[in-house]
């Protein structure tokens, strides 16, 4: 045990680097790369990567390299060469699909085809992670150690990236107390915290549901928009209240709140989705034309939240079977599906529908 930061403490500053548009080094295998986040660049900085020489990549994920008709020989992503004249715009441009309609001519882009991808693909997990924009410059380096040293740059391995990702965070119980609610008197909220310095989630238990049985349980994904403006554009706020009055009506629930805004891309993302779907684009097209999947949500915080207040049966409000298949791959039994159809208005109904015949929602 040493004082200095853990494995997971590094990714976790890498991240908060990237957000403030501080380059972080990566490390694989002998090879090194400085990279930093396009969303979060600025001039300075390009100017000052060009400076130290070698040729500049722009990693992008497939999805974002499929609307740029970029060829991605690496499968889950694309290096694009960044000509040596290049302006931050015309990185902005390749980053953020805001103005794909309005000036379509982004390319030819050349993509990289030799050498490997390790660090291209753990600065884009990064950056996914940091809620940024899925866009990366990548400048390889003869020497990241010496580099990360020189400039007090923060220095990752590539295969702790990959590990952190595939384990998951570990949550902590930090605290409860009572919380008497419109739908409920008999409300108490638990908050955990994740050991990598992410968001914290909640956990709104109603009443006291005996742990040897299945109890009635909703894995909520935070909607700013929908659970707390009103939004008419998804139907979040109606299925929150309702599942939160069930579990009143029956005495006995528990409701997670999980901070996977925008199905885990983030406020900023979710407003960029929206101004796409103002485009003409759906709720899936939109994701995708940004650079992410249609669901970066990772369930399977909600399934060690259950674990830990010592559920092992539920009863899962949803519409969504994905919910239902992660948990019980994740050590739960969904006993029963009890579905959740409230809120639906003129201005959802292609979003709900879009749901269901592209993401398996069931109507
Ligand atoms: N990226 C993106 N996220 C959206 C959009 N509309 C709503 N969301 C997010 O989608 C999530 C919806 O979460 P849930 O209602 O828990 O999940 P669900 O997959 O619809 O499943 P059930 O409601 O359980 O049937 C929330 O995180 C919203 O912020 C959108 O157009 N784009
Ligand atoms: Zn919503």
């Amino acid at each position: 045990m040493t004082l200095g930061p853990s494995t997971v403490e590094w990714i976790n500053r890498a991240r908060a680097d990237l957000r403030m548009g501080v380059p972080v080094v990566l490390v694989q295998d002998g090879a090194a790369a400085i990279a930093v986040a396009v969303e979060a660049l600025d001039a300075a900085r390009l100017a000052q990567l060009r400076v130290m020489g070698g040729e500049l990549v722009l990693a992008i994920t497939a999805h974002r390299a499929a609307t740029l008709k970029a060829r991605a020989y690496d499968g889950d992503l694309a290096r694009v060469l960044v000509p040596q004249d290049a302006p931050l715009a015309w990185l902005r441009n390749l980053a953020d699909p805001a103005d794909d309609l309005a000036a379509p001519l982004k390319g030819p882009l050349r993509t990289q085809r030799e050498g490997d991808a390790g660090l291209h693909r753990a600065a884009l997990l990064l950056a996914k992670s940091a809620q940024l924009l899925p866009a990366a410059l990548v400048l390889p380096v003869a020497d990241g150690a010496a580099l990360a040293t020189a400039n007090g740059l923060t220095l990752v391995r590539v295969t702790d990236v990959l590990d952190a990702h595939d384990q998951g965070a570990a949550l902590l119980p930090v605290v409860s107390a009572r919380l008497p609610m419109e739908a409920t008197e008999a409300g108490r909220v638990h908050v955990f915290r994740p050991d990598d310095g992410g968001v914290e989630h909640y956990a709104i238990e109603i009443g006291q549901p005996p742990r040897d049985r299945p109890v009635l349980a909703r894995l909520h994904s935070a909607c700013f928009t929908g659970d707390v403006l009103g939004s008419l554009k998804c139907d979040c706020g109606p299925q929150l209240r309702a599942a939160l009055a069930q579990m009143g009506a029956e005495g006995a629930g528990v409701l997670l709140y999980l901070n996977q805004e925008g199905r885990g891309i983030g406020l900023a993302n979710k407003m960029r989705a929206y101004s796409l779907q103002d485009q003409g684009f759906d709720t899936v097209e939109a994701n995708h034309r940004l650079g992410f999947e249609d669901d970066e949500r990772d369930f399977r915080i909600g399934a060690a939240i259950l674990r830990r207040m010592g559920f092992t049966q539920i009863r899962l409000l949803t519409n969504n079977p994905a919910k239902m298949r992660m948990l019980a791959a994740n050590g739960l039994e969904v006993v029963e599906r009890v579905p959740l159809k409230v809120g639906e208005t003129r201005h959802n109904a292609h979003y709900l529908a879009t749901k269901a015949a592209k993401s398996g929602h069931l109507l």
